[in-house]
């Protein structure tokens, strides 16, 4: 149909009995934003790859700009002007801001010899082209994320690229940022380009998108104008049902004090943070990144030594200098960054599970309980619904909201006394959100004390009893659970984070402010 730069048609594809794509058609229109939503596992960054030529599907044709391919392989896709940016970006981080933006350029030219003078006047010219500056000759691994992101566009956009799709692209970045890198997007629509747009936060989808294509197990449900659609609708869409986050309430009864972190500091990283807990307790601890929230969370579990203060877990003071320290004395970390911090990616779900827990699951004659160490996986895929044919699957092979599942999976398996728990929802659809917060609350429910890292408000406000607010590496908030009940508790919090007043500092340790 004229005014479509792709048409894909009837495409499947199948994993070893999944139908990540069951029969699905869709059109992307020149010049529009297109949004593609789904839960964790519905087939969306599978369809990515088919049109990017990386994986060929079962059945189906693509036709872009008027050509049609059954087999459409990466060079053809790129020749028809389409580029994707993965959520890793697939930047060279020893290499200079300008060479990342040049260098597909200069490859797909089949220039033999590299030219810096031209290098920097492709760099140059694409930045121009979405109203940036940057330091041409600084090495990505030491400029933002945000700017890494905007890297990525400058490369995509100096092959010429026509459509555009963007696998999450805003999971690491702050609020500043993402609104920053929503209106390049916008800019780059008005300028022609289409783009496809993944993500699992609903209100960016509905702050750009012109239409919405919601995918669920596979299928397609539909294609939606997004002016027809409302959040409770999308999501229904999603999900086949209505979600509400569950409230948590503490129902321990035993006030002790089992956790408390007194006066610890590693200047430029958290000053003088004093917190206390009871068995029970889901802790909040947000603020914006780099307000030293992870270098906290980090601290915590041996990697990152603080230089002052103390830990004390059930009265007595513990040393912790390695995450081992931290596992024996009770302290488990479910780290930001998944990917490279967590995941075992070549390994079984259940060898992934296992990890932290082998002592457990080994004999006494020092073997490995191969069958226990399978049941523990298949209890903890049920519990968490992990979307998998079986626990032996690869965990590249899952999606990113099922890897995180499996994370989790794996240190609540240690039956930690103190569980943290930095941005445990990043990337996971709203239904899996869910599931994560009642397993959250649950284990709480059961004695665990666990701090929950966030910079979700609604997150915050439904899982936690109290709530701590850091910038530029202090605490400077507290909310108590009576006050986070209140209508104006988001409000407080997100002035806290951005310096907008209603700073506090707790001078009484965190709890004892609500007792
Ligand atoms: N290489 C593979 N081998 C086996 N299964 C796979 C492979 N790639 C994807 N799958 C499966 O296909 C299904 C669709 O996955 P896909 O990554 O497309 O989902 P998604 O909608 O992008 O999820 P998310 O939002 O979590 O990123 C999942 O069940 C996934 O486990």
């Amino acid at each position: 149909m004229p005014g479509n730069i792709l048409e894909a048609n009837n495409i499947s594809k199948t994993y070893g009995g999944v139908h990540a794509l069951d029969n699905v058609s869709m059109c992307i229109k020149a010049g529009e934003i297109h949004c593609l939503v789904g839960e964790n596992g519905s087939g969306k960054s599978t369809f990515v790859k088919v049109m990017s030529g990386a994986i060929t599907p079962d059945n189906g044709e693509i036709t872009l700009n008027g050509h049609t391919y059954r087999s459409l392989n990466p060079i053809d896709s790129i020749r028809e002007g389409v580029q994707v940016i993965y959520q890793d970006l697939s930047l060279f981080p020893h290499m200079t801001v300008a060479e990342n933006i040049s260098m597909n350029k200069m490859v797909a030219l089949g220039k033999k010899l590299v030219n810096m003078a031209e290098v920097r006047k492709t760099a140059e010219e694409q930045l121009a082209r979405i109203g940036e500056t940057m330091d041409l000759d600084c090495p990505i691994d030491e400029i933002s994320m945000a700017n890494r992101q905007l890297v990525a566009i400058c490369r995509a956009l100096s092959l010429d690229a026509k459509l555009l799709f963007m696998d999450e692209p805003t999971t690491a970045l702050t609020n500043i940022e993402v609104d920053r890198l929503l209106k390049i997007v916008l800019e780059l629509k008005e300028k022609g380009l289409s783009v496809v747009f993944i993500s699992h936060k609903l209100n960016e989808v509905f702050e750009v998108a012109d239409t919405i294509t919601i995918f669920r197990d596979g299928r397609k449900v539909g294609d939606f104008n997004s002016k027809e659609l409302s959040y409770h609708s999308l999501i229904y869409h999603m999900t086949g049902r209505n979600v509400e986050y569950p409230r948590y309430v503490r129902k321990a009864t035993d006030d002790n004090i089992r956790f408390e972190i007194r006066g610890l500091s590693r200047p430029g990283h958290f000053e003088d943070v004093n917190v206390k807990m009871r068995r029970g307790d889901i802790l909040g601890i947000t603020g914006l990144k780099g307000s030293g929230r992870e270098e906290l969370a980090l601290s915590l579990f041996g990697l990152n030594p603080s230089k002052s203060g103390q830990v004390i877990i059930n009265g007595k003071t513990v040393s912790i200098h390695s995450p081992t320290d931290a596992i024996v004395s009770g302290l488990s970390l479910l780290p930001e960054d998944r990917y490279t911090q967590a995941l075992f990616p070549t390994h079984s779900i259940s060898e992934n599970i296992s990890s932290a827990s082998l002592p457990s699951i080994t004999t006494k004659a020092g073997l490995l309980d191969r069958k226990g160490e399978r049941q523990n996986a298949i209890n903890m895929v049920a519990k968490l619904h992990i979307r998998t044919p079986n626990v032996e699957t690869s965990v590249q092979n899952l999606s990113g909201g099922n890897q995180q599942k499996t994370v989790i999976a794996r240190w609540v398996l240690t039956d930690p006394e103190v569980l943290i728990l930095d941005g445990p929802t990043v990337g996971v659809d709203i239904a899996s959100k869910v599931d994560i917060y009642e397993q959250i609350q649950s284990f709480a429910s059961q004695g665990m004390s666990i701090i929950l890292i966030s910079d979700e408000l609604p997150e915050l406000l439904a899982n936690c009893n109290s709530v701590m607010v850091m910038r530029a590496n202090k605490v400077v908030g507290f909310l108590s659970n009576e006050e986070l009940e209140k209508p104006d508790a988001a409000d407080r919090l997100q002035s806290m984070m951005s310096g907008g007043g209603d700073d506090f500092q707790p001078s009484i340790p965190v709890l004892e402010a609500q007792a």
